[in-house]
């Protein structure tokens, strides 16, 4: 049997940020390997008029499971939902609650994150920082528990260029950010922000940072560990590859390309994409989980969960397959033709915005317009060149992240284990997964089915010949406003084209 996985039997494991992408990932493969654990309490909050039961039901209602609901038939039982919010000073857990978690819970995986780049920085401290701070008092209360596991991200350094797996200090004291959002007014932080960002790029990478040093501060008296994951995306093997559930990260841009929005990015092709599967990150974390538990290192170790020191691939090779995987299998109802180029020319990337991405867009709200129709095209412009900004500091640089902590605690797992919690990103074949990534995009995220694969080929084929007809129409406008005004142009008209003049 495997060791991580009699570990896991009869524990209780509190997990946060549950019903995010990262932590429903968590939740399957625990599930899923070790069905014999006791329970997993998941802290929920209400969400746009779902109940916690009901959010709870449509996790497990979702495709991602119907392999657990195999394994783990009641899985149901095992979940209990504790009623929570992160942003509440106490987390608004019920004295109930609290009493049961407080008493039963063994492992603490904490997920939750608010992982907006633009997040104003008070929101962000009070999710990032302030919780996580609440969750290990918390934690320090728990008689029974073995180890307290913080999710974080291999960008909270983002500043350095080689990255090691420690805590570095932050440039101000955490403590004194949290008091300072105490009672300072939302105008006056939005003002000292980017001071005390410094050269974080932004609120999300900096609280990150700064929940790290929270997590470091209290490891002299709880079992703590850190993982970094770096670009995280959709599942490489389990429970099958291809699942992806929001629009983070690469999904949101490869869905704008794939519908013919975005047509170019402002994006090194040979700088690094360090990205990492999602069930690459879980297993980590479950081993970290274990380790850490039944080891107990003398200090807190982090977990760097990177591919680029050990099987780097390059966001133009990433471009390229996307592209190709369009050509093969297109989503469904494009606006233009699927077709992108990277640049890391800012001129050349202005111009693509202006004649590639705002001029069809605003003759086509123009369109609308005139056939009576609300215009929408330029507001999802506008969303997706925000996105574009928001994510070019990531993909024009490359990082260096060391991963002795990773590589020890791979050597430490049985051979079985290896297999069954896999991180060994060197097996990774970039050029598959992203034709998987693209295809479960599709299928899981935009609910197409591959039936309608022929008509989205046809779709793109009128596309082809509209824009050959406009091409011309173009041309034929250009050159005949060219031969009333140049002589020369009637020239050259009157010698290719001799039958004119008859
Ligand atoms: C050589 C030549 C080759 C040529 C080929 C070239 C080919 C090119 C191929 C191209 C592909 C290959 C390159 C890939 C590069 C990827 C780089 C990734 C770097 C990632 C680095 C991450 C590092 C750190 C990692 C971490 O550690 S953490 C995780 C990362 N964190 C994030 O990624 C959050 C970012 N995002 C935000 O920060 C907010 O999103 C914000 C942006 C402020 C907007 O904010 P706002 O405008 O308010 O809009 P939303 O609220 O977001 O959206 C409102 C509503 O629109 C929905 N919607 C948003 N978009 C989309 C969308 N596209 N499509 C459909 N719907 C969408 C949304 O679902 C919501 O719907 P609803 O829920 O309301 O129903
Ligand atoms: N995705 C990525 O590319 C990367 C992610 N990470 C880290 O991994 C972790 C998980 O990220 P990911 O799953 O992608 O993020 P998601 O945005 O998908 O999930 C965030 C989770 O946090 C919960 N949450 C947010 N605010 C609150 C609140 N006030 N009270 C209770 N719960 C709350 C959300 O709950 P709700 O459903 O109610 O909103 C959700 O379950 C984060 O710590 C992130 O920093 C690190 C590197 C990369």
């Amino acid at each position: 049997m495997s060791t991580i996985a009699a570990f896991y039997e009869g524990k209780s494991i509190l997990i946060t940020g549950a019903t995010g992408f990262l932590g429903k990932v968590l939740m399957e493969k625990l599930f899923r390997t070790c069905p014999g654990l006791k329970v997993i309490y998941i802290l929920v909050r209400p969400k746009a008029g779902h109940t916690l039961q009901q959010r709870v039901v449509q996790i497990l209602n979702s495709k991602l499971f119907e392999k657990v609901k195999e394994v783990c038939p009641n899985v149901h039982e095992k979940i209990r939902a504790i009623k929570s919010d992160l942003n509440h000073s106490d987390l608004a857990i019920s004295k109930e609650d609290m009493q049961e978690l407080l008493s039963c819970t063994d492992i603490i995986f904490h997920c939750a994150a608010t992982v907006r780049f633009d997040d104003h920085l008070r929101h962000a401290v009070q999710l990032n920082v302030i919780a996580t701070q609440k969750l290990l008092l918390m934690a320090s209360q728990m008689p029974k528990l073995k180890a307290f596991i913080h999710l974080s991200t291999a960008f909270s350094n983002c500043n350095l260029k080689h990255i090691d797996e420690v805590v570095y200090p932050c440039p101000v004291e955490p403590k004194k950010i949290i008091d300072s959002m105490e009672w300072l007014d939302d105008a006056i932080i939005d003002e000292i922000t980017p001071k005390l960002i410094g050269d974080w790029p932004n609120t999300y990478t900096y609280s990150k940072a700064l929940g790290e040093t929270v997590v470091h501060q209290e490891s002299g008296r709880l079992n703590t560990a850190i993982v970094r994951p770096s670009i995280v995306g959709a599942t490489w093997q389990e429970p099958f590859p291809g699942w992806v559930d929001n629009t983070n990260g690469p999904s949101g841009l490869i869905i704008a390309t794939g519908k013919g929005f975005l047509r170019g990015l402002r994006a090194t092709p040979m700088a690094v994409a360090d990205m990492i599967p999602v069930d690459t990150v879980v297993n980590l974390t479950l081993a970290v989980g274990w380790y850490t538990a039944v080891h107990r290192p003398k200090s807190s170790l982090v977990y760097h969960c990177t591919s680029g020191n050990l099987n780097p691939c390059y966001w133009g090779k990433i471009g390229f397959q996307v592209l190709a995987v369009f050509e093969k299998v297109p989503f469904e109802k494009a606006f233009r033709r699927p077709n992108a180029g990277l640049t890391v020319n800012t001129i050349t990337s202005q111009y693509w915005n202006a004649i590639n991405h705002w001029a069809p867009v605003i003759l086509y709200d123009f369109y609308l317009r005139l056939t009576g129709r609300k215009p929408r095209m330029t507001k999802l412009m506008n969303r997706i060149l925000k996105m574009v900004s928001m994510l070019e500091y990531f993909i024009n640089r490359s990082w260096e992240w060391s991963t002795d902590n990773t590589e020890m605690l791979m050597s430490t797992l049985t051979p079985e284990d290896q297999r069954i919690f896999n991180f060994d990103v060197r097996q990774l074949n970039w050029l598959d997964y992203i034709e998987n990534y693209v295809l479960g995009i599709k299928k899981y995220l935009l609910k197409e089915d591959m039936a309608g694969v022929p008509e989205a080929k046809q779709h793109l084929k009128r596309l082809r010949n509209i824009h050959y007809l406009f091409n011309t129409a173009l041309f034929l406008i250009a050159w005949r406003l060219l031969i009333a005004r140049s002589q020369v142009a009637r020239n050259v008209w009157f010698f290719i084209c001799p039958l004119y003049n008859l």
